[in-house]
């Protein structure tokens, strides 16, 4: 793919955290005045938020009716929360104004007091002091970490409650960010109820812990802080902060392998005698990371098998060699890998790797096809829900029944966000070529191999970023009868929405992670961009939502259009 330079500012349209009172509407022109426009950047990261915080633009336009009531900072309020909206914050309305307030950790039914934290445009965070009254469909809380970590924010809530929310907030974003009526939507059944996850805890079949020079504590803890190693941490970072870790022991997420080998790591890696510190993300000081923990499942065998990756600062291996010594100790763990990350980023993409035990790569299952998986490439994080062999719904299922190929292998399929090729190549079988484009080099080199390990020989995958494709992308496979596109969260670019709505393809599944661009994106597709003269040719079919991310406020979605 050629390269060419960064494209410009991209105009989308955000909605407001009041929108669930807009939900039965079917008139989005009531909705419309409230929908003011904000400017992104190429990444377009922030619009995950669909209530944007982008207050610049928040100002409502004549013909409004402004809200003259604004609660101050630090102000207490009782509140009532009413339901749960993006990033799974509770959604709160003062009494008597209905002005709006977002809570982290507020659960629908719950009564509390909140503080005004910050004014965020029209509306306003505040942070629980006290609860009143539980959330209606309150449940303990199994972890010891639960109200904490910024992980899982709903475990207090029963899973119906959570999946329910899910697929109201799903359903809000397809009517107002993807501009579609509730008549629409009813008539031609678009909307399908969700599909939850069989299994609610040790469904994450990656975890990426963080090492940090400053242990995260509760208030009530506050006092108890110490300095040096007692404030080393190996954790999740606490949410908000970037220079905070909470220590964990345990993750109820993952594996019990996964868990075993965190417990023998946490044991030892503060022991003086090891020489191990923690990287510190002021100071750029420090050795330690991140310790990244697969868990795939071996080909031939069907066992459980474990990658250990610890990110490092700088190749030292013997200084892992005492931690090596009691992973490699657990049965499960069958390969353990060196990441070097040296720049002061804290990300977990090393610039180059080293194999440190057993295998380079651990192996997962999927649809009777054996996919190798390497520490840096993209796996579905939820096994089960991917690939459960005895669950109809399931995600990669899914995909198949939209990608409705006739399974006389005389179709072209176009994976767009590839990965490790999953989606392709497991439809492969009923195709006649399938063409997948992936940015990270170590997937697509995953994913070529993967074809071959299953004796794949009609698929093809190419390296390149599909943000900066140009005249030329195309021109080296056929024109495909259906498109995949499974994109991270920023969703898909402008250059390849105009793309898509150019070449036309009968059929477009799109599967995504943040509901709130798959609308947007959706939103261009079958309406396209007015002020850009883009005119859109798809009709919208069906919006899946599965749950693939229990008590997290995650949502997948499995989407089919077809050309009009
Ligand atoms: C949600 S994952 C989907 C992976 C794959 N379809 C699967 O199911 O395993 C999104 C993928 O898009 C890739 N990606 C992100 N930005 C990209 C870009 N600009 N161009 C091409 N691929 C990109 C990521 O590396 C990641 O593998």
């Amino acid at each position: 793919m050629a390269n060419v330079p960064s494209h410009g500012l991209r105009h989308v349209t955000a909605i407001r955290p009041w929108l669930p009172t807009f939900r039965r509407s079917t008139s989005l022109t009531i909705m419309r005045p409230w929908l003011p426009t904000f400017r992104r950047s190429t990444s377009l990261a922030s619009l995950s938020s669909p209530y944007t915080e982008d207050s610049e633009h928040a100002q409502p336009k004549s013909g409004d009716k402004p809200n003259s009531y604004f609660p101050k900072r630090g102000q207490t309020l009782e509140l009532v929360c009413e339901s749960l909206a993006f990033k799974g914050k509770g959604l709160c309305k003062v009494a008597e104004t209905g002005f709006v307030v977002m809570c982290d950790r507020a659960l629908p039914g719950e009564r509390f007091v909140g503080r005004v934290t910050r004014r965020k445009g029209t509306y306003a965070e505040v942070t629980k002091v006290e609860t009143i009254s539980p959330p209606w469909d309150f449940v303990d809380a199994p972890c010891e970490y639960a109200s904490y970590c910024g992980g899982c924010k709903t475990q207090n809530l029963i899973y119906e409650a959570q999946v329910k929310a899910k697929e109201q907030q799903v359903h809000e974003l397809i009517i107002n960010f993807g501009k579609f009526s509730h008549t629409e939507l009813e008539s031609l059944s678009i909307m399908k109820p969700i599909v939850p996850c069989e299994i609610q805890f040790h469904y994450r079949n990656k975890m990426e812990f963080s090492f940090g020079s400053q242990k995260w504590l509760p208030k009530e803890k506050l006092m108890e802080r110490q300095d040096g190693i007692e404030n080393y941490a190996l954790g999740l970072h606490a949410p908000g902060f970037f220079d905070k870790v909470l220590n964990v022991d345990k993750c109820l997420l993952q594996s019990e392998p996964a868990n075993m080998v965190l417990a023998a790591v946490q044991d030892c890696w503060r022991d003086p005698q090891l020489g191990l510190s923690p990287y510190d993300v002021y100071s750029h000081v420090g050795f330690l990371k991140h310790l990244m923990l697969r868990t795939g499942r071996n080909a031939e065998t069907g066992l459980r098998e474990l990658m250990v990756n610890f990110v490092t600062s700088s190749y030292k291996p013997e200084l892992l060699k005492p931690l090596l010594e009691k992973i490699s100790a657990i049965p499960e763990v069958v390969s353990v890998m060196n990441n070097i990350n040296s720049s002061v980023g804290n990300t977990s993409l090393g610039e180059v790797e080293y194999n440190l035990y057993g295998k380079s790569s651990i192996t997962e299952n999927l649809r009777g096809l054996t996919f190798q998986i390497s520490a840096n490439s993209f796996f579905q994080t939820n096994t089960h829900q991917a690939c459960n062999v005895t669950k109809a719904e399931v995600l990669y299922e899914l995909i198949e029944d939209c990608a409705g190929l006739r399974g006389d292998g005389s179709e072209i399929v176009l994976d767009l966000f590839c990965g490790t090729g999953t989606i392709g190549l497991t439809l492969a079988r009923r195709a006649k070529h399938v063409y997948g484009y992936e940015i990270i080099p170590q997937a697509i080199a995953d994913a070529c191999l993967n074809a071959k390990l299953n004796g794949i020989q009609n698929a093809t995958f190419v390296q390149g970023d599909l943000n900066k494709i140009d005249e030329s992308f195309g021109k080296n496979f056929p024109k495909p009868d259906i498109v995949i596109s499974d994109p991270n969260r920023p969703g898909m670019h402008m250059k390849l929405i105009r793309y898509l709505l150019k070449l036309k393809a009968p059929r477009i599944v799109y599967v995504s992670c943040n509901p709130a661009t798959c609308a947007r994106d959706l939103d261009y597709l079958c309406h396209g961009v007015t002020e850009k003269g883009i005119e859109g040719c798809y009709k919208l079919k069906s919006v899946q939502p599965v749950d693939m991310f229990p008590h997290t406020p995650h949502i997948e979605c499995v989407c089919l259009l077809e050309l009009r």
